[in-house]
């Protein structure tokens, strides 16, 4: 099978003469893979993500993805991509109606079709009509994190970039979600999804990826990670492959520093 995506020695710094934050990635992805990408605060995980989707573009090394280069040909494959950003700037004044088929049609697809498609989907979620007619600055955290995984999905992308997309879902909603993820992989869709909940990453990923410090210092199944340490949890291997071991003595600290008044 043919890589979705290619990566060889990716290497990025923000300003000339700083140090490298991402300091020579190489990975192959697949199409049908449920990626989890990990690491910590810091480690370049929203970088890495954003040179894919064409943000920043000041990287060094090489990334094919659908078979071509994307410094070469920067706008062929965005429209097979999809993100669920972190934190996202959403056009709150306007409808989910209007911001949906706006998008739709961004993407190619006909206001008709996109408005009937984003109706049922947001209500499959949960949302009801009413609620797709009102502002999006009126909706709650979760209705808005609704939003833009049906945003994310509209135009039925090969590769689904997520960064913590249960964020802000109820329990229901997240059954779903994990399932409709687990189908879109099982139709050969690639996603790459970035979480801090490792429970989630631990149950949800066919392979893993660890960063810490701009290198990839893990990357296997579940099983595999479990074999090459001595912790049973992905929590437990994040810990010892990032080699933190103080979070008890860390935490003493913090609450003898809040005693002191
Ligand atoms: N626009 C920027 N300008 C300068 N430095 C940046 C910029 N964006 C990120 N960085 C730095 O790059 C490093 C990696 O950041 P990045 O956001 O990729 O980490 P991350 O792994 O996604 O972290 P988190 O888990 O907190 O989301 C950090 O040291 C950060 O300060």
């Amino acid at each position: 099978m043919e890589p979705v995506i290619t990566i060889k020695d990716l290497r990025m710094r923000y300003e000339k003469g700083k140090e490298e934050i991402l300091k020579g990635i190489n990975l192959q992805i697949y199409p049908g893979q449920i990626i989890g990408y990990i690491g910590p605060n810091g480690a370049g995980k929203s970088t890495t993500v954003k040179i894919m989707l064409g943000i920043l573009d000041e990287f060094e090394g090489e990334i094919n993805i659908f078979g071509r280069d994307i410094s070469k040909d920067r706008t062929y494959y965005k429209k097979k991509i999809g993100y669920v950003p972190e934190s996202a700037e959403i056009y709150e004044n306007l409808t989910a109606h209007e911001y949906l088929t706006f998008l739709g049609e961004v993407y190619g697809i006909k206001a008709e079709k996109a408005d009937n498609k984003a109706k049922k989907l947001l209500s499959l979620f949960g949302i009801k009509e009413g609620n797709y007619h009102s502002r999006i600055s009126s909706y709650s955290k979760g209705m808005k994190q609704k939003l833009l995984i049906v945003a994310s999905l509209i135009h039925d992308p090969d590769i689904l970039f997520l960064d913590e997309p249960l964020s802000g879902l109820d329990a229901n909603s997240v059954m779903i979600f994990k399932e409709v993820l687990a189908q879109l992989a099982a139709n050969g869709k690639t996603i790459f999804y970035s979480s801090h909940i490792m429970e989630v990453v631990e149950k949800i990923s066919d392979r893993i990826l660890l960063l810490n410090e701009g290198q990839i210092v893990a990357d296997g199944t579940f099983e595999e990670l479990k074999a090459m340490s001595e912790e049973g949890s992905l929590e437990g291997i994040f810990n010892q492959l990032t080699g933190f071991n103080k979070h008890k003595d860390i935490a003493d600290e913090f609450i003898n520093t809040l005693k002191v008044v």
